[in-house]
């Protein structure tokens, strides 16, 4: 009998916060708070959930962040998150936040942070749900802002994992942000960016040389790069692979055509991620699900699983009993 998907433990190691904002919740918040969005109610939000790539995406995820204004904002929607990852076989998350996106608009670093941290504590009291939550910078914004914001992550070390890198990509190569990541090491916090996404190949190697990142996120179009492919397979570093998000935003056609089950036939260390799950049509679970329609057998996404784990930073007692958690699902 197959295995059942969404009881195979496992970690989400690429999922943006804001992403999970789901239409309803979207409405419920803007109603709250007294902001205007340019949709009448929640069918005309939902409808919009359709693009044609990264930067059109973006434009609608910067627009529906703007409904979180107060701690309690940002803590319903981590909580939310936190309740359907739990019910998809979630047991640690590394979530990210897009500070800089909320600062901007005038909300403080602290508000965001305090709901998110509240939030982080009860998933792991209510869901014994582990893991933290990684700041990301804005490549789509000046170096200047990404200091300024690390500065404020620096500030509140000890509620942060790590850095990461998102937003419009092909524009913006990673050694832009060589200093901060460099401040970021210097400093220990562990750091990921986007890579590969919807930007080449080359990107991913300038993410490993010149910023130094433990994990690459997305990272698919390594499947373009034969010696990527090989100095991957032969490293620690995992790719966090979200198959319904690279579909949604038009970067392979559809999911059998997914480089991801080739990479992993090929050694590297990828797994199955949502990305913005409200946006791309399902949560980490769903991934999984589909992945299977697309081909994938039990036996990968047991490697698939054990790779999330292996690839999280957790302690090394927590992955261990992880590993064994899915050894006795399987
Ligand atoms: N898929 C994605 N790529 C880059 N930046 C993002 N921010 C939220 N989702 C993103
Ligand atoms: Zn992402």
């Amino acid at each position: 009998m197959a295995i059942d998907l969404f009881r195979l433990p496992k970690a989400e190691l690429h999922l943006h916060i804001e992403g999970t904002l789901e239409p309803e919740t979207v409405m419920e918040l803007a109603d709250a708070n007294g902001v205007r969005l340019p949709y009448p109610d929640e069918d005309a939000l939902r409808a919009a959930y359709s693009f044609r790539d990264l930067q059109e995406f973006l434009d609608l995820y910067y627009s529906a962040m703007a409904t979180l204004l107060t701690a309690d904002d940002f803590h319903l929607m981590a909580s939310r998150y936190y309740a359907t990852a739990a019910a998809q076989g979630v047991k640690h998350a590394e979530i990210f936040c897009d500070p800089q996106a909320h600062v901007g608009r005038g909300v403080r670093f602290e508000e965001m942070l305090a709901g998110l941290t509240q939030a982080v504590a009860d998933a792991e009291r209510d869901h014994g749900i582990t893991g933290g939550i990684i700041a990301c910078i804005l490549r789509d914004q000046p170096v200047e802002s990404a200091h300024a914001i690390y500065d404020q992550v620096l500030a509140h070390r000890d509620s942060f994992i790590g850095i990461g890198l998102d937003s419009a990509e092909r524009p913006f190569p990673p050694e832009l942000f060589t200093d901060v990541f460099t401040r970021a090491g210097r400093d220990g916090f562990k750091r990921v960016a986007h890579a590969g996404e919807e930007g080449p190949a080359s990107f991913i190697w300038t993410a490993l040389d010149t910023l130094g990142v433990d994990r690459i996120d997305h990272g698919v179009r390594a499947a373009e790069d034969e010696e990527l492919i090989g100095r991957l397979a032969a490293s620690d570093i995992a790719l966090t692979v979200c198959p319904l998000s690279n579909v949604a935003l038009k970067g392979v056609p559809d999911l059998e055509h997914h480089p991801l089950l080739g990479l992993l036939e090929r050694g590297v260390k990828v797994m199955i991620n949502s990305d913005d799950p409200a946006y791309f049509g399902g949560y980490v679970g769903d991934n999984f699900l589909a992945m299977r329609v697309a081909g994938m057998t039990d036996a990968q996404a047991i490697r698939l699983a054990h790779n999330s784990i292996a690839g999280s930073f957790a302690s090394a007692e927590r992955k261990a009993a992880l590993h064994a958690e899915i050894d006795a699902a399987s």
